[in-house]
This record gives structure tokens, C-alpha cells and sequence, in this order.
């Protein structure tokens, strides 16, 4: 067998603790597989007394992650402290100038700078792997990169933020509030360090860029994805999604649409019968939609140390056995130079929900408006009479522009009778491409 793969693992947290004990673990079948064994030699934290439930015993220590990067003795650096810039960022482009090759599970950082790594990596003919970055330990680079490259992709959906997802299971099933399930999602190791990057839909959004750049061909542009998070998702919209035959999930979409290519993270109302409803917990889907494939759906943790270490560890068995892939896939792709299009064209159905003084009119008033913008209603809820008290009225739309329904959800808030800001959730129903 050849000589080992010796690696430095910068930041040693939830992912790189759990890098450490997969190859501990696994160190046999690893070695058989990477065709030599692969050894962490050296790491770089912030607090070398912190007890990380791993043994750092005989490991080379650094103070500065970059330093480790200059360290002859490292063949690939693991880059596993987080960030879009700052010492993740100078330390991925330290290595690459070593001409190392980088394994990362760091979305934020490939979402902002991605393209420009990838550069350097490709100048410097060395690998620059993420398998992590993206649906934790599922294989949803490599299964779109490599797995479905024969097939133009129209439409990637995916449920991508697990700390979301585990909140959003456990308002509906235990009833519990926001607040309580984001600590619980926090000890699990599920979170961002930041734990709004989470739940404001930004961690979604950083994955969902990097699925479109490989989808479509396209350059990584974080700015091109509209997000939204689920802060504003209650217990009372959840119940009534279910009643409706619906479940909400936050989904990451890229699509091909009218005009160009479309990528939007928001909370979804999705029928209880598609497969990616019933997607619970930390668990993550990828759903890829190929011309000769059709769709593929792709299902496992998306967050916590194991999974998230195993497709870390999954590429450096790559790097190991000296399987290259150009870091964003291959050219040709038909959309790769296609516009970016605006969140105001979306076309979709809609759930509104609204909190209004139970009086004459209301209705109305309400249903005024939505026929002035050109808007055609599916269905209408009322529940419950309470004269002159707060009622909730659910009505659901057909397919409409986002532009009309956002002119008349600002003049519904400005009603009298509106007692809250409306609640609106877009219906998806990811009928196959
Ligand atoms: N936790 C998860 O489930 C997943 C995390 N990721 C990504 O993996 C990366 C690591 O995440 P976690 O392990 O959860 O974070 P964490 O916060 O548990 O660990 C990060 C570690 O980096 C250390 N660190 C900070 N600055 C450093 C520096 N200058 N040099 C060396 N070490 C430094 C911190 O002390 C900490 O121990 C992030 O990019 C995250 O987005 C990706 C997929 C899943
Ligand atoms: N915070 C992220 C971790 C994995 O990427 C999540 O909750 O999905
Ligand atoms: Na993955």
C-alpha cells in the first residue's frame, strides 16, 4: 500500500471533531477504499485545553491555521472553521498557493468566493472538494456533478437547511414553539455559529447557489437568490397548511423559467403526497429533475458531526485514490449564460392568511383588492364567528405574478379591518418538469 495521506484539519468544532473520529473509526475500510490510509498529522484550533470528546495526542498543533497550510509535512488541508471570510478563507487560499488540494464544508465561503477558487485550484491543478458544503451527508454534489452530467437539469428543489427543517417538524408534531426547538437544534450541532444564518433562510440560500452553478453551468452568485427564512412561520400556519393537505417546508428552488434560470429559498406549502413532505427532522432532500433521467430524489442528514464528516471524508478518499472533477462540473450547459430572473416575475399559487375583525365587509374589501390586481382566488376559509373580535381568514390563489400579489398584500395590510400583517406562503406542487 502507499505511503499514507496525511491531512490538517483546521477547526475542530461539530464537523472536525467528528472528521477525526470517522477516520479513527473507519481508519480500515478507509484505507482499503482511498487505496492507502489517511491520517490526520496535524490541526489548528483556537483553544488547544477545550476537551472535544477526541484524542490530539502525537497531532502537530497550530496556533494559525495558515501556518499549518505551509507545513511540508501536510498533503491536504481540511478547512472546517467556518465562514465566508476572515481565517477560512485566507487559509483555503494559503493551501491552494502551497498547492495543496482542500477538502471544505464551508457553503458560505463557496457561495461568495467560490468562483475565484476554483480558479486557483484549477491553475494550481489541485482539488477543491465540498461534498459537505451541501445536504450534509448526502451525495448531492457528486450525484449531480458526476451522476446525472449526461442529462440537462430544468429544476433542482431541495430541503437544505436542517436546523429549519427539525424546527419545523417539531412545531408540527410536538407543538412546540420556535424558540425552545432552535436551542434544542443548537446543542444537537445542527446550527450555523450564527444560528440566524439558519432560520432567516441565508445557510439554504449559500447551498442553493452552489446546486445552480453545478445545475445549470452557471458562475456561483449568491446574489442572484432571493431568501427568506422561517422567523415568520407560526404554529397557526402549520395547522391550517395540514388542513389544507399541505405540509411547509423552507425549500431552495433553481429552475429553469421563462426568461432565464430562477433560484429562491422560502418557506413552501408542498402536497402532503410528494415525497419531499414527508422529509422530517434533520433529514435534507435534493430533488433533481434530468431530460433523461427524470427526477431523482436524493435523501439523508443534512446536519450534526457523522453525516457531515462522512462526506468530508468522503473526498478525501478522492483526493486519496487521485479522483479529479472540475470544480464546478462540466461546460455546455444551455442555461450557463441565460439571465438571472427577478423574484418579481415568479409566478405561483399563494396562501394568505389574515387576521381581521370579524365584521360585514371585510371580505369584501379584501377580495376588492385581490380582483384589482388581477388576482383569481381557489378557495376562501373562515372559521369560528366572534363579533367585532380578531377572526383568521385563509384564502388560496391560482397561479398569479408575485409583482400583483405583492401590490395587493401591501394595500390588504393597510386595511382597517387587518389587524396583523398578513401571513404568505407560496404553494409549490413540484408537479415534474
Ligand atoms: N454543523 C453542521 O452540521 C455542519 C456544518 N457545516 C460547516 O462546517 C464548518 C464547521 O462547522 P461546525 O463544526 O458546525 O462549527 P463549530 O463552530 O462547531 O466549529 C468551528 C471550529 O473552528 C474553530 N475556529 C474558529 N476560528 C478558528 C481559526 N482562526 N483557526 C482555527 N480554528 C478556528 C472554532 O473554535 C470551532 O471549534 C462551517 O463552515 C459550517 O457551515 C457544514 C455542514 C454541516
Ligand atoms: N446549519 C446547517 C448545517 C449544515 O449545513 C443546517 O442546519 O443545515
Ligand atoms: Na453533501
Amino acid at each position: 500500500m502507499s505511503r499514507p495521506l496525511s491531512v490538517g484539519v483546521a477547526g475542530l468544532g461539530t464537523v472536525g471533531a467528528g472528521v477525526l473520529t470517522v477516520l479513527r473509526q473507519n481508519a480500515a475500510l478507509i484505507a482499503a477504499r482511498a487505496g492507502r490510509p489517511i491520517a490526520v498529522t496535524a490541526v489548528s484550533a483556537r483553544d488547544r485545553s477545550r476537551d472535544r470528546g477526541v484524542k490530539l495526542d502525537g497531532l502537530r498543533w497550530y496556533e494559525d491555521a495558515a501556518s499549518m497550510a505551509a507545513d511540508p509535512n501536510v498533503d491536504v488541508v481540511v478547512e472546517l472553521v467556518g465562514g465566508s471570510d476572515g481565517p477560512a478563507k485566507a487559509l483555503v487560499e494559503a493551501a491552494l498557493a502551497a498547492g495543496k488540494p482542500v477538502v471544505t464544508a464551508n457553503k458560505a465561503l463557496l457561495a461568495l468566493h467560490g468562483a475565484a477558487l476554483a480558479e486557483q485550484a484549477e491553475k494550481a491543478g489541485v482539488a477543491l472538494a465540498f461534498e459537505a458544503a451541501v445536504a450534509g451527508g448526502i451525495p448531492a454534489i457528486k450525484g449531480l456533478r458526476e451522476g446525472l452530467a449526461a442529462n440537462r437539469i430544468s429544476r433542482v428543489t431541495g430541503i437544505l437547511n436542517g436546523t429549519c427543517n427539525y424546527i419545523l417538524t417539531c412545531m408540527r408534531d410536538q407543538k412546540r414553539e420556535f424558540g425552545d426547538v432552535l436551542a434544542e437544534a443548537q446543542k444537537l450541532g445542527y446550527a450555523e455559529a450564527d444560528p440566524s444564518f439558519d432560520i432567516d433562510g441565508v445557510d439554504a440560500a449559500h447551498k442553493l447557489a452552489i446546486l445552480a452553478a453545478l445545475a445549470f453551468g452557471r458562475p456561483v452568485d449568491f446574489s442572484a437568490v432571493h431568501v427568506e427564512g422561517i422567523r415568520h412561520v407560526s404554529a397557526l400556519d402549520i395547522r391550517l397548511a395540514e388542513e389544507l393537505g399541505y405540509r411547509i417546508k423552507l425549500l431552495g428552488i433553481a429552475s429553469e423559467v421563462e426568461g432565464g434560470v430562477s433560484a429562491r429559498v422560502h418557506p413552501c406549502m408542498v402536497p402532503v403526497a410528494h415525497p419531499i413532505a414527508v422529509v422530517d427532522g434533520v433529514y435534507n432532500a435534493v430533488v433533481a429533475e434530468g431530460d433523461f433521467v427524470g427526477r431523482v430524489v436524493l435523501e439523508g442528514r443534512g446536519a450534526g458531526a457523522g453525516p457531515t464528516a462522512s462526506a468530508v471524508v468522503a473526498d478525501l478518499i478522492d483526493i486519496a485514490r487521485g479522483r479529479a472533477t472540475p470544480v464546478w462540473g462540466a461546460a455546455g450547459n444551455a442555461l450557463a449564460q441565460t439571465p438571472a430572473v427577478p423574484m418579481a416575475q415568479h409566478h405561483g399559487a399563494y396562501y394568505l392568511r389574515l387576521m381581521v375583525l370579524d365584521r360585514p365587509g371585510v371580505l369584501a374589501d379584501v377580495t376588492g383588492v385581490l380582483r384589482d390586481h388581477g388576482i383569481s382566488l381557489e378557495s376562501m376559509i373562515q372559521r369560528g364567528r366572534a363579533p367585532g373580535e380578531a377572526v383568521p381568514i385563509v384564502l388560496t390563489t391560482h397561479d398569479c405574478q408575485e409583482a400583483a400579489m405583492r401590490g395587493a398584500l401591501a394595500r390588504i395590510a393597510a386595511l382597517e379591518s387587518v389587524l396583523e400583517p398578513p401571513a404568505l406562503i407560496r404553494i409549490e406542487t413540484l408537479t415534474t418538469a
